[in-house]
């Protein structure tokens, strides 16, 4: 089995290949053939020879699975004459480019391993992950979908810098350090006025001083209520992407509406969500909580007090990890059906790479 890394040297790919690694894949019997759009040539990891040019498509043709986290436009360029040229290998891939393709699956195996299985026996090939806040939110909230309780879903984001890039986490840390600069002085002195602080920290954000090639717009100090682009309904694609995905990736035969505002907030590479949810029966706080809990290995049920919600449901407890903690379990004031949460997790992790190299052992295995 020969299989073809794509996108292995980015942020995506770095943790992809660190996963790979600490799970000790790469034992697993395969020939890795690592591949670039800028460096072919020069070694490859592992020992694995030289690199391959990513577009070279006879070279890639050899390749019985290829997995890549180099991004749309490479998707664009090479799966379709991949394609046209008869190479029935498998694909999986990071970008979403052909997330909502009728002949790709969205994989997030702990949530759909069910429609992956059935994908595979009727021969599919393409493998795509989802977006990350919405494989986020499913591995957290997983079971109240799959027992099947949610009529509707509406998600608030607060989204990490990382999901719009590695340059952008460079321009977020960036932009904290200008605005510490320009109060550096009075933030020595515990007497300096407060009001006079926040104006020059205001007057700063304004005045075109901080970074902001990246985002466009100063993030440090401040929220961006838009990401991606606009689309329809006064939407974001982002926003859009709820409902697409979450339904694509349970196989819903009617559609449960999702939908929300997204935000980007200054978290290096955790996105959290606070989430409504109407429940389509009554039923006792009890059984939700060990639904959540019960769903899959990474969910972490965090108990709604302050002490364990500040200790365990923030970016901070999270980043890194594989745990997903789901808290701020409650019924609402609205009534008995509706009912109030909040997650966050690693987006790199399982809103990026882990559901890639999971899907790469699915295959592996078979
Ligand atoms: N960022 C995210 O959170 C998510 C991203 N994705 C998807 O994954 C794709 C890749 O994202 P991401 O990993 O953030 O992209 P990166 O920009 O970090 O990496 C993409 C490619 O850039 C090239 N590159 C150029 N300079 C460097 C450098 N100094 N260090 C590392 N790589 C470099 C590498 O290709 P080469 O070796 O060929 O030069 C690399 O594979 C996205 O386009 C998106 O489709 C999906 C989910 C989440
Ligand atoms: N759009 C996401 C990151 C991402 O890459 O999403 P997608 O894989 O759906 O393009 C964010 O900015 O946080």
């Amino acid at each position: 089995m020969k299989v073809g890394i794509v996108g292995w040297r980015g942020m995506v790919g770095s943790v992809l290949m660190q996963r790979m690694q600490e799970e000790k894949d790469f034992s697993f019997g395969f020939e890795p053939v690592f591949f670039t759009t800028s460096q072919a040539g020069q070694p490859a990891p592992m020992n694995a020879g030289t690199l391959k040019k990513a577009d070279d498509i006879e070279e890639l043709k050899k390749l019985d699975i290829i997995i890549t986290c180099q991004g749309g436009d490479y998707t664009k360029a090479v799966h379709p004459e991949l394609r046209k040229q008869g190479w029935q290998g498998y694909w999986i891939d990071a970008a979403s480019t052909l997330r909502m393709e009728d002949n790709a699956v969205i994989i997030l195996d702990p949530v759909n391993r069910n429609v992956i299985d059935a994908a595979l026996a009727k021969g599919q090939k393409d493998f795509i992950g989802g977006n990350c806040t919405v494989s986020l939110m499913l591995m957290g909230l997983g079971g109240l979908f799959r027992a099947g309780l949610v009529e509707w879903l509406t998600s608030m984001t607060y989204q990490a810098a990382s999901g719009a890039g590695a340059p952008n986490m460079r321009e977020l840390l960036s932009q904290m350090g200008v605005l510490h600069g320009v109060v550096a002085e009075e933030l020595k002195n515990p007497a300096s006025a407060i009001l006079e602080i926040d104006r020059k920290v205001t007057t700063t954000l304004r005045d075109g001083s901080l970074p902001t090639k990246e985002f466009g717009f100063p993030l440090a100090g401040s929220v961006l209520p838009w990401i991606d682009r606009e689309v329809e309904d006064g939407q974001s694609r982002e926003e859009w992407k709820g409902y697409a995905e979450t339904n694509k990736i349970l196989g819903t035969s009617s559609p449960i509406p999702v939908d929300g505002i997204c935000v980007r907030v200054g978290a290096m590479r955790c996105h959290s969500q606070a989430l409504t949810i109407k429940l389509n029966k009554d039923i006792p706080i009890a059984d939700i909580e060990s639904l959540i809990k019960n769903d899959n290995q990474w969910v972490k049920f965090v108990p709604n007090t302050k002490a364990e919600t500040l200790t365990g449901l923030t970016p901070t407890a999270v980043s890194g990890s594989l745990t997903v903690p789901v808290g701020r379990v409650r019924k609402m004031k609205m009534g008995p059906q509706y009912l109030s949460a909040f997650t966050c997790g690693d987006q790199l992790l399982w809103g990026a790479a882990e559901p890639l190299r999971r899907m790469l052992r699915i295959l592996l295995e078979k």
